[in-house]
């Protein structure tokens, strides 16, 4: 498994380090990745002679950490690639990066029609089920155990969205889809990882997930991720993603641009797409080895809630028939 790139890569370019051992745990991150580690037997591709605002070199080194299936791509494409990567880290970049996120999400929010408005807004008791809300009200650990369960430490699993609310998330999805593919609107995806869902976000719900994050995630976060700032989360990255054969199949193994995630699955029917977990660990030491207390194999059943530490190494196995929705929360803290 390899993979790659800095954590929090809106606010910090993390240069790829040296690799003792090849394999690479990636940090997903929203947007284009890197590996951690380069791969030191690729040849890379000549960049002189373009009209480039960078040294072809840099270009050259750089093309090393690119994600393994990019390699094989057109020159263009991988400098295209490389070329928005570097922009990113230039204050002028950033500047009109934030400023065009916000024209694109304006672009959404005023031709998008909603199918489900009721999803925008937060009606807790129409969400989700009472023995979540129960415990959420009671907001004291042993509430909070007592609707979970934890297969392997730091990793919770609970029941948390009613079945039908989870129906109406799956059409507002499909929605979305049917609306991209009518307009031909080019969204951006969740992350560079998965071609099929959408940031939540850019649709119209950021204030309902803030909600979610502040009311709901935060108070359980208090108590079992306070190392990591659990009690302070104050922003995030709501996305769906969609699996199967005729989307995204599988993740690989990664940890989370987030301090904590959440990870709903929605549905549909499926086989496969099992969750893997192997433990937590520091960006210096991501790519050590697993213990065995730290495997856990998890199937995730629709309305079921996972929640677990961004620095979490996990991935998704195949989905071998049918649809995987899930709702994914990056819990972050930035301040
Ligand atoms: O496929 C899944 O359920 C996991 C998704 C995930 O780990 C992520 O998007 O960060
Ligand atoms: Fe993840």
């Amino acid at each position: 498994m390899s993979l790659s790139v800095g954590r929090k890569e809106t606010h910090q370019p993390t240069p790829p380090t040296a690799s003792h051992n090849g394999n690479g745990v990636a940090v997903l991150p929203m947007t284009h990745r890197l590996r951690l580690n380069p791969n030191t037997e690729h040849k890379p591709e000549s960049y002189e002679g373009l009209q480039l605002e960078f040294s072809p070199l840099l270009f050259s080194s750089l093309e090393r950490y690119l994600p393994p299936p990019m390699l094989s791509l057109p020159r263009d494409s991988k400098l295209r690639y490389m070329r928005d990567i570097i922009l990113r880290y230039s204050p002028e970049g950033e500047r009109t990066r934030v400023q065009r996120h916000r024209e694109y999400r304006q672009k959404i929010i005023s031709h998008y029609q909603p199918l489900h408005r009721e999803l925008y807004a937060m009606h807790a008791s129409n969400f989700f089920v009472p023995s979540f809300l129960k415990a959420i009200n009671e907001n004291k650990v042993e509430s909070f155990r007592s609707i979970m369960a934890e297969p392997t430490l730091g990793v919770f699993t609970f029941e948390m969205l009613q079945p039908r609310f989870c129906e109406m998330w799956l059409s507002e999805v499909e929605n979305f889809e049917k609306w991209v593919q009518e307009t031909k609107f080019r969204i951006m995806r969740p992350n560079t990882m998965n071609k099929f869902g959408a940031v939540l976000d850019d649709f119209g719900l950021e204030t309902m997930l803030d909600k979610l994050m502040e009311d709901f995630i935060r108070p359980i976060s208090k108590v079992f991720f306070s190392d990591v700032g659990g009690s302070t989360l104050d922003s995030h990255h709501g996305f769906v993603v969609e699996y199967g054969i005729d989307r995204d199949v599988e993740l690989g193994f990664h940890v989370d641009d987030s301090e904590v995630t959440l990870n709903v699955c929605l549905g549909k029917q499926f086989s496969g797409g099992e969750l893997f977990f192997r433990g937590v660990r520091c960006d210096k030491h991501v790519n050590t080895e697993t213990q065995s207390d730290e495997i856990l194999d998890y199937s995730h059943v629709p309305g079921r809630a996972v929640l677990h530490r961004g620095r979490h190494r996990h991935g998704a196995r195949a989905t071998t028939s049918g649809h995987r929705v899930n709702l994914l929360l990056w819990c972050r803290r930035n301040y």
